[in-house]
């Protein structure tokens, strides 16, 4: 008995340091082997009543030192004057002194791609890269998944996908496309199932079963869309032909960036927006299309596509455009020979455009930011052939949209008030999350905490969660805007570099 006892021992002691391995080592692997499943692996905070405490909380008010109070995942009291908690206990007070407290990011331009496509990145990598990031909400794109969410039942797959993996709340948006755009009943079973508004490209997505609108779609699109009173998001290129383009230059060599630009030129986008705003207009109060809303994602043009945009808003349009970090980082003359990493459509232009675009995030005309976040595998970037015009086009950058809006933001004077409307408050009214995008008492304890002063490198000791790290175009860059902490509805989900055992974030439906 005594020798079964010792033959067995050893054998248990190296199973138990085998799971401890595997737990520390990586956290996705313990996932597997380990099911959490209780409310206390949500948070790495042991209780859910506490302050939190800052010389820079970012509020609706402006800039406030004071204290935070939360219970059970909501902001139940803001107390000005710091160290002053309004409490006479103050039993548990996070005291972050001069870092920033701020309303967590909500990107609502991110394609998880999942099912289907988790090798191009997934519930699970993509939402703890948001954790790590300070993004506390991401709403996903109706493509690059497979199939594609243009259905209920399609939407019904997305649900079950985000079973246990998701580290922040995930809201949807619906795919529209010929097919439901002619088929209301579809549309409308898509739109009550919970989807928050609809996505839609008017030109090629690069997607097979996600194929591009016409203008007419997208009115009938609109005319559904007006009784939910939820938006429409629209990819705003249009095709035009060979007259428009501008020549080649570079020989059309495809490893040169402006051979790519110059397939893509700004007429595209102001072509959409031409026909888009022609619709828009019956949008205005009274309009046959009161409470449907058009909103421009990834605007890129900063010059005929944004008059238009602000014609159509001056006119009363409910209408409303993003542009993302890429496009006021990076300008066209300085991306390198082959560089697939920063292709995207609409493409980077160049520098003055890039100037334009700031001056127009600075004066208000620009609603807000979102990432875009769409990468794809290694493979399909082309990094080895460095071919821009057969690369997959996406940026990769979820998790740095923070120090990224900020890093190259404050050098034209993008204040934190500015960064957290662009991020938080606009987000949050486009996505009609009414809980969400400000400090302010009754909404969700979603909250990031940040360092803006501290500067690091992306380089490969850097902690990175995304899937494709390599595939990143910021890498390699030196950032400031360190984030400390990731609240979500009140749980801790992300410490200094770790995130909390068990993913509950929760998806989020439309009623
Ligand atoms: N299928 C995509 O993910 N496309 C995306 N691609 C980019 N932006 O290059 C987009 O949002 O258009
Ligand atoms: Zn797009
Ligand atoms: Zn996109």
């Amino acid at each position: 008995m005594d020798s079964l006892v010792w033959r067995v021992l050893p054998l248990l002691a190296i199973l138990v340091s085998f799971l401890i391995f595997f737990y520390f080592k990586d956290p996705n692997t313990a996932q597997l082997l380990i099911k959490l499943s209780s409310d206390d692996d949500c948070t790495l905070l042991p209780y859910d009543h506490y302050w939190i405490s800052s010389n820079r909380i970012v509020t609706p008010q402006g800039i406030i030192s004071g204290s935070v109070e939360i219970d059970k995942g909501k902001i139940i009291s803001i107390v000005e004057g710091y160290g002053k908690k309004g409490s006479s206990k103050q039993e548990q007070v996070i005291d972050y002194g001069e870092a920033v407290v701020m309303p967590g990011l909500i990107d609502v331009h991110v394609h998880l791609d999942e099912p289907g496509r988790t090798d191009w990145e997934g519930f699970l990598t993509g939402t703890r890269a948001a954790a790590a990031g300070g993004v506390t909400t991401v709403v996903d794109m109706p493509l690059n998944n497979h199939p594609t969410t243009v259905s209920k039942e399609t939407l019904g797959l997305k649900l079950d996908a985000t079973k246990n993996k998701i580290y922040v709340d995930v809201g949807f948006w619906g795919g529209l496309i010929p097919e439901n755009a002619h088929n209301t009943t579809i549309l409308e079973g898509l739109l009550s199932a919970g989807v928050l508004g609809l996505k839609s490209f008017m030109c090629p997505s690069g997607i097979n079963d996600f194929p591009m609108t016409t203008i007419d779609h997208i009115k009938e699109g609109l005319s559904v869309l007006a009784k939910y009173r939820r938006p429409l998001l629209v990819h705003a290129e249009i095709e035009l032909d060979s007259k428009n383009h501008l020549e080649p230059k570079d020989n059309g060599d495809s490893h040169v960036y402006s051979t790519y630009l110059n397939t893509r030129p700004p007429s595209w986008e102001q072509g959409a927006i031409e026909e888009l705003v022609g619709v828009t207009k019956d949008t205005i109060i009274g309009g046959p299309l009161e409470g449907a809303h058009v909103h421009i994602v990834h605007l890129s043009d900063s010059s005929a596509s944004l008059d238009l945009i602000k014609k159509a808003k001056s006119r009363g349009d409910s209408i409303s455009v993003e542009t993302c970090p890429h496009y006021l980082a990076f300008s066209s003359e300085e991306i390198p020979n082959g560089d697939t990493r920063f292709k995207c459509s609409p493409p980077i232009r160049d520098a003055f455009n890039k100037e334009k675009l700031r001056e127009a995030i600075l004066e208000g005309h620009i609603d807000l930011l979102s990432s875009d976040h769409s990468p794809t595998v290694p493979e399909l970037k082309l990094l080895e052939e460095g071919d821009f015009l057969r690369a997959w086009g996406g940026i990769s950058s979820l998790q740095f949209n923070l120090p990224v809006a900020w890093s190259y933001g404050k050098k034209y004077g993008v204040t934190l008030e500015q960064l957290s409307l662009l991020w938080s408050k606009k987000p949050a009214t486009l996505a009609g999350l009414e809980s969400k995008g400000a400090i302010a008492v009754g909404n969700h304890a979603d909250i990031v905490v940040w360092q803006p002063e501290v500067e690091f490198e992306l380089n490969d000791d850097y902690p990175v969660f995304l899937k494709h790290p390599s595939l990143s175009a910021y890498m390699g860059r030196k950032l400031s805007g360190k984030v400390l902490d990731t609240f979500v509805r009140g749980n801790l989900v992300f410490r200094d570099g770790k995130h909390a055992p068990a993913a509950c974030g929760v998806p989020i439906l439309a009623k």
